[in-house]
């Protein structure tokens, strides 16, 4: 008979809908124990998840399970570079911006089928300053949302979009210079997403065409925008139809650099990181390992 396989499961306690599932009988009733021997970790402060994927993968995991949103997912698959362990995801955030991404069911029940499966493939991980992304990072409007939401007492979608409406009215865009395939662009920014794979999580997907597996970027230039042009780019991302001629530019690259003389905030993966005037984003063509159904 063949060995098991080892997978570690990193449980966020504090993601979306965590406390409401009870992970280790869904985990005892459908993980196809002749194929894997599961052990199941929480976190317990941010940050956690990394230290825990990194020695989980010393230790000869070769699958470690990220249990939450993009930000565990975020922390669990930076922990996983260059160690030739695979991801698994059982998406139980808010967004879950990769798992949908990636076709990963949102019902633990049949996530958990998609790793008996055991289909997996490698993806195109991102750096911005050296943080790792997976979904998108980005600076300017979108980076302060996630700023003002990393000290809401409140998550959740509808958090989410109270905050945006509110702070959409205030919020200023800034110069900017892109260095975009060897051409300076400067430019007003309300936002620049960077984009590995389509969406910010929650089907808002603000680079339709991005291809997780194609070596490059999509970034999503958005110099300014009105209440109008607002709605209209909203709609555009539900229904991945964002339409030529609209507030959002799209350029593709493997790398790309920005400057600016006001500090931009920036976020990766919807988590917010820091301030910076100077920013380094470039990709990193089939990195990761990622368990996912067969065809997506
Ligand atoms: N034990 C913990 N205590 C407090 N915070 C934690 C703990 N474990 C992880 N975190 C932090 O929780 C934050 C939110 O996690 P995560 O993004 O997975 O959930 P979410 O916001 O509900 O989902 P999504 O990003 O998909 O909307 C992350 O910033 C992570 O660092």
């Amino acid at each position: 008979m063949a060995a098991k396989t080892n997978i570690l499961f990193i449980l966020n306690p504090k993601s979306g809908r965590a406390s409401q599932v009870n992970v280790p009988d869904l985990l005892s009733r459908y993980l196809d124990a002749s194929q894997f021997t599961p052990k199941l970790v929480f976190t317990e402060y941010a940050g956690h998840a990394t230290e825990l994927a990194r020695q989980a993968a010393r230790e000869g995991f070769k699958i470690v399970g990220a249990i939450g949103g993009d930000g565990t997912v975020n922390e669990v698959a930076s922990g996983l570079l260059d160690s030739g362990a695979i991801l698994a995801i059982l998406p139980k955030g808010s967004g879950n911006g990769l798992a949908r991404h990636l076709g990963i069911p949102l019902n633990l029940r049949h996530a958990i089928r998609i790793i008996n499966e055991y289909h997996y493939s490698a993806i195109d991980t991102g750096t911005i300053n050296d943080h790792p992304f997976f979904c998108t990072a980005g600076i300017g409007f979108d980076a302060y949302i996630s700023s003002v939401f990393a000290t809401s007492r409140k998550r959740g979608l509808q958090t989410y979009i109270r905050l945006v409406l509110q702070e959409f009215i205030q919020f200023k865009p800034q110069e900017a210079v892109l260095h975009l395939n060897g051409q300076p662009l400067t430019t007003q920014v309300f936002v620049v997403a960077f984009a590995n794979a389509t969406q910010y999580g929650n089907n808002a997907h603000i680079a339709p065409k991005a291809d997780i597996r194609d070596g490059l970027l999509d970034v999503c230039l958005i110099r300014e925008l009105d209440f109008r042009k607002a709605i209209h780019l909203s709609l555009g991302m539900l229904t991945k139809r964002i339409a030529a001629g609209s507030s959002a530019e799209y350029f593709t690259t493997t790398a790309v650099d920005v400057t600016s003389e006001q500090p931009f905030k920036f976020h990766a993966d919807g988590e917010y990181v820091g301030e910076a005037t100077e920013f380094k984003v470039s990709i990193n063509p089939l990195s990761l390992k990622v368990i996912h159904p067969k065809g997506k």
